[in-house]
């Protein structure tokens, strides 16, 4: 490993001033944050705000113009097991004969080099991986029959079964009713924490992640600010990303972020106007495309 590529407090994830352009856009400028394990991070922004962007930065599927990716001290490979993804949305067949043993199973022989994992030995990982995401009740159902909610839960232990040390998560609440959304957030907090990973989470909204979030990725103008959520959840901190004041205000337990005459109980709408690049927002010109 060279000097450059280590970390100075042991973070599994660090990113240092990643910028990244796409179809001649300036989508993130000079981004920094990093995460330890244990951390349980909302990745916080309104659309568009570039948090797939940053989630296809860090699996390494999307070379930033300037700045770099460490995962555990290193840089990524293409084909490294210590980050595991969760997308938004997976379409299964509810006809495909694939239980969700099955779907977990496939996770322990993605990139796998060397002798198969005998058959016992490998129904014992499922089985205590379904144990841990409460999914072992289904463990034998079909995998399109399952809930969104229930889906969940065996696409987090088909991530989870290689034993990555960072587990990135698309969106998971978009699709889930409030109460299975708080399941899988609670979950995922006590996934983090047990397993002493850490768990990066994109989410519109912060609200259902804010009684466990260790730490906020907020996300806003190509640009972010990180740390833990009374850090970086302030009317002065998000005014600065943002550009031009808002307020953070809470209210019967909630944080509304309000910009000019907009209330929302989401991220406040992406600054600056549709079609004006956000390299222009910041004074600074990007490079090329990627
Ligand atoms: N391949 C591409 N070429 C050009 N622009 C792109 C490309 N991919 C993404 N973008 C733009 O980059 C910006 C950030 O997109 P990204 O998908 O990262 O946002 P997001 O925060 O994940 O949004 P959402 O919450 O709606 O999924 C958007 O304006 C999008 O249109």
């Amino acid at each position: 490993m060279s000097g450059d590529e280590t970390t100075l407090r042991g973070d599994v994830l660090a990113l240092e001033g990643v910028s990244v352009w796409l179809g001649g856009r300036q989508i993130l400028d000079e981004v920094s944050f990093t995460l330890a394990p244990g951390d349980f991070a909302g990745l916080i922004g309104s659309n568009g705000a570039g948090k797939t962007t940053i989630l296809r930065i860090i699996m390494g599927l999307q070379e930033p113009a300037e700045g770099k990716v460490l995962v555990d001290g290193r840089r990524l490979g293409r084909r490294n097991r210590s980050v595991g993804y969760v997308p938004q949305k997976v379409l299964i067949d509810p006809d495909a004969p694939l239980r969700a043993r099955d779907l977990v199973a496939l996770g322990l022989d993605g990139e796998r080099v060397g002798p198969r994992i005998p058959s016992r030995r490998r129904r014992q990982l499922v089985d205590e991986m379904l144990e841990a995401v409460d999914a072992a009740r289904f463990a034998d159902a079909r995998v399109g029959n399952l809930s969104g909610g229930e889906q969940q839960r065996v696409l987090i232990a088909h991530a989870l079964i290689s034993r990555p040390r960072l587990l990135l998560m698309d969106e998971p609440l978009a699709n889930l009713d409030i109460r299975s959304g708080q399941e899988i957030v609670d979950l995922l907090a006590r996934i983090a924490c047990e397993q002493h990973i850490a768990v990066l989470l994109s989410a519109h909204d912060m609200n259902p992640l804010l009684p466990v979030m260790d730490r906020v990725v907020y996300v806003a103008g190509g640009r972010v600010a990180a740390g833990t959520t009374n850090e970086v959840v302030r009317t002065e901190v998000l005014s600065k990303l943002y550009g031009h004041p808002v307020n953070v205000l809470r209210v019967d337990g909630r944080v509304l972020v309000v910009s000019g005459s907009d209330v929302s109980l989401e991220a406040v709408p992406r600054q600056p106007q549709p079609g004006r690049p956000a390299a222009e927002a910041t004074g600074r010109r990007g490079g090329g495309d990627v």
